[in-house]
């Protein structure tokens, strides 16, 4: 067995352009795109583990924010052929973090009983470093730069991870993403296998893990996204996930390993990821903007899903023609880009599927009486789409009053108009909510999924 060598992988953010809400149904899909904001993991062997300390330790640390380093001691035993992991964190300990970070904790579990479980081993302790591109959290003005000997391009937030304001770019997807990948990579260098990234296993694994720490399973865009970018995405039976059971239960590891690598005849995965369907011409920009307050997805998803039961005849019309809507936009999206540069660029027809798709929107939140595209971001979205060079922009995901989502010609000079026109825009309606500071965020869309990153990248900060 050779030593363990030091890994790091990154994974994307993302925002869900449409199909909010219909992508919870597989009858229906969500086209998503990927962004350059991504999570980063690196692990190491933790070879100054404090003498203290007996157990096989983890030792999870994301340095960016304050109090954040988590202690796991993990032990395993076997059960006839099961493997059966424990994962527990050290929480009377003055030098680790007392709160849980539940996406952490299950992730580890989850992919250390896979590990266990085909590979019969789990290894020793280990060091993991997270780190986030800025645009995850609103930022306040206390943050900086740390000075590392290389170039860094992470900024220390100068708050408590529970204190900062998300963005809502799916931190968590991407931190399950890239932790699955990193866990899985660094125990394959114990085999001499040149690290690489099976996209399948992590993809049913960070699934998993994604959904057990949510408490519950949701549609997977998210985590698609992070595995592999910008795709027109339909979401997996949810009984697949389902059926896994809990991790306290007998043949848990055995339950996970099947599921993981799709050996369950009768639940086979039935995810499609496209990335194909999807592309955004070069002379086009995917911008974001921060609108700086943010929703309670849970409550909303309840309440539409609760309106399209009771009104089943009215939602589904709405739903076929919204569902229209995303594919018109693929399809015109594609017509672009395989124009691009033999025709002249004219975005007419992607204004107007975007103002219908929008329409629709409004109509089911009227419907629903759920706030997915609320009279200050209608008004908000009015005002960018009418400003020169702005095709036109949606509430993306489940909408609310988090980010909003834009096309933009990609010409040098429309952005730069957007984030002078937006410094010192405010409602001018009386709309009921108000919203925050409006701030361009420097997110792209991203195409490519999780990915391997050079080691030496994070130094200073491992
Ligand atoms: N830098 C980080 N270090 C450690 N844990 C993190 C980090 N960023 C996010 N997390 C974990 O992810 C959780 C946030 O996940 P949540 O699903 O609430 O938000 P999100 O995925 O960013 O947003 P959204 O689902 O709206 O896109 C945190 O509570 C923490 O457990
Ligand atoms: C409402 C929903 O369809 C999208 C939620 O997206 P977001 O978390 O607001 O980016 C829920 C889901 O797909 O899991």
């Amino acid at each position: 067995m050779l030593p363990q060598k030091a890994v790091a992988v990154s994974a994307p953010g993302k925002v869900l352009f449409a199909g909010g809400f219909l992508v919870l149904d597989r009858r229906h899909t969500g086209l998503v795109f990927g962004l350059n904001a991504r999570i980063h993991v690196h692990i190491e062997p933790w070879l100054d583990v404090p003498t203290a300390l007996t157990e096989t330790t983890i030792l999870v640390q994301s340095p960016q924010f304050l109090d954040a380093r988590w202690l796991y001691e993990v032990s395993e035993t076997r059960n006839d052929d099961h493997a059966v992991v424990n994962v527990r964190q050290v929480r009377d300990h003055p030098d680790y973090t007392q709160t849980a970070n539940k996406f952490v904790e299950t992730t580890l579990l989850y992919t250390l009983t896979y590990l266990a479980h085909v590979s019969k081993e789990i290894g020793a302790s280990l060091k993991v470093t997270i780190l986030a591109d800025d645009d995850y959290y609103s930022q306040s003005t206390e943050t900086s730069k740390r000075p590392t000997a290389v170039q860094s391009n992470f900024t220390q937030f100068g708050v408590k991870l529970t204190d900062a304001h998300k963005t809502g770019l799916g931190s968590s997807a991407a931190l399950v993403t890239s932790l699955v990948s990193a866990l899985l990579a660094f125990h394959a260098t114990r085999s001499g296998v040149e690290s690489s990234l099976e996209h399948q296993t992590i993809h049913n694994l960070a699934q998993a893990a994604h959904c057990a720490a949510q408490g519950k399973v949701g549609s997977g865009f998210d985590v698609a996204a992070a595995v592999y970018g910008s795709c027109l995405y339909r979401r997996f039976t949810p009984t697949i996930l389902e059926a896994v059971g809990e991790p306290t239960t007998l043949g848990f590891s055995e339950r996970l390993h099947r599921c993981v690598d799709d050996l369950e005849m009768d639940r086979k995965w039935d995810v499609e990821v496209a990335s194909r369907a999807v592309q955004i011409p070069e002379s086009l920009l995917l911008v974001m903007c921060d609108v700086d307050c943010g929703s309670e997805t849970p409550g909303m998803v309840r309440k539409v899903l609760q309106w399209r039961k009771e009104q089943a005849g009215q939602a589904d019309l709405l739903w076929n023609a919204l569902q229209q809507g995303t594919d018109e936009l693929c399809q015109e999206l594609r017509r672009l880009a395989q124009h691009e540069g033999i025709e002249s660029e004219e975005f007419k027809g992607l204004a107007d599927i975007i103002s219908t798709v929008r329409s629709l929107v409004r109509e089911m939140s009227t419907k629903s009486g759920v706030p997915i595209e609320p009279p200050v971001i209608t008004e908000l979205l009015d005002y960018c789409t009418a400003l020169p060079g702005v095709v036109g922009g949606v509430a993306p995901g489940a909408g609310g009053y988090d980010a909003v989502a834009l096309l933009v010609k990609n010409d040098g000079e429309a952005v730069q108009a957007l984030q002078q026109r937006l410094g010192g825009w405010k409602s001018h309606s009386d709309t009921g909510a108000t919203i925050g500071h409006v701030k361009l965020l420097g997110v792209k869309q991203e195409k490519e999924g999780v990915r391997l990153e050079d080691v030496g990248s994070y130094a200073g900060w491992v």
